[in-house]
């Protein structure tokens, strides 16, 4: 169906660990308490009813959002990195970044780049290979010299999940990624962070999909009114049990096609 694909080569991933994290904005509290792991190797998906607090918890991940609790990368302290140190580790994909009108596809992905510069530093041969690399791998690559203002809301989506590709660090955050994607475009996307993890690298990634979920985490966290209610593997988290009671939908899990799918019943 899918041409296999492969995430550009990373900087080392590491273990990113969240524990008893309240977020804030402004003075409310939206998320309480929250405990997460995402592990290398692993793809980690984050569910919940709109307003649950997935973003704000994912924002607070790299800074966006004012945290207090452990918020760990291995042994380092998430929330005393600087900005280009965490750059340098980890790749944030949000719902908000919409490019304004003037740059190009390449332009765009080639922000990727920056977080490795040194100051004065110029892109080189090898980081205009990955800008190349990163454009094939989400089928952006014939849009390249476009400007982004006149790109459809998927290949908008598909050249920042390139700029996010192109920045190669060992742990990808992704919000809602697979947002305005045509179902092959959100196969190939979920086909790259899972080969990713399988290069070792950490993925998280909030989906709105649960059917999409249950089929490509090892590791689901779900999430309800700002609070993480429970997490683990796909077949012990989405039990038409708890998702009834999260998002009030019925749910069960068929086998098909050899693997276990979940569905709206
Ligand atoms: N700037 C803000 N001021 C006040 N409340 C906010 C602000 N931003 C978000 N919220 C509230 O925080 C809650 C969590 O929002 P958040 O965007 O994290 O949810 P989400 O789970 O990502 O939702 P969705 O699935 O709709 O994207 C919501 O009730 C939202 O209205």
């Amino acid at each position: 169906m899918t041409t296999p694909c492969r995430a550009p080569e990373a900087t080392s991933s590491g273990r990113l660990r969240l524990a008893d994290v309240d977020v804030s904005i402004g003075r409310t509290v939206i998320v309480h308490g929250a405990d997460l792991e995402a592990r290398p190797g692993e793809v980690t998906v984050l569910v919940g009813p709109n307003g649950s607090g997935k973003s704000t918890l994912l924002r607070s991940i790299f800074r966006a959002c004012r945290a207090e609790g452990v918020m760990t990368l291995d042994d380092l302290d998430l929330t005393r990195l600087g900005r280009r140190d965490l750059a340098r580790r980890l790749t944030a994909l949000t719902q908000e970044q919409m490019p304004a009108a003037g740059p190009t596809v390449r332009e765009v992905v080639g922000l990727g780049r920056m977080v490795h510069l040194g100051d004065f530093s110029r892109p080189g041969a090898r980081d205009r290979e990955i800008v190349e690399e990163s454009m094939r791998a989400t089928e952006v690559d014939h849009l390249a010299d476009r400007d982004c203002a006149s790109l459809s809301g998927g290949e908008r989506q598909r050249t920042h999940v390139a700029r996010a590709l192109a920045q190669r660090t060992g742990v990808v955050v992704m919000d809602e990624p697979t947002n305005h994607l045509d179902i092959h475009h959100q196969v190939r996307l979920l086909e790259l962070l899972r080969a990713s993890a399988e290069d070792g690298h950490t993925v998280l990634v909030a989906l709105h999909d649960l059917t999409l979920a249950a089929v490509w985490a090892d590791h689901v966290v779900m999430m309800r009114a700002g609070r993480v209610l429970r997490h683990g593997p796909p077949r012990e988290v989405l039990t038409p049990e708890h998702v009834r009671d999260c998002f009030g939908v019925n749910t069960t899990w068929v086998h098909v096609a050899g693997r276990d799918r979940l569905v709206v019943v």
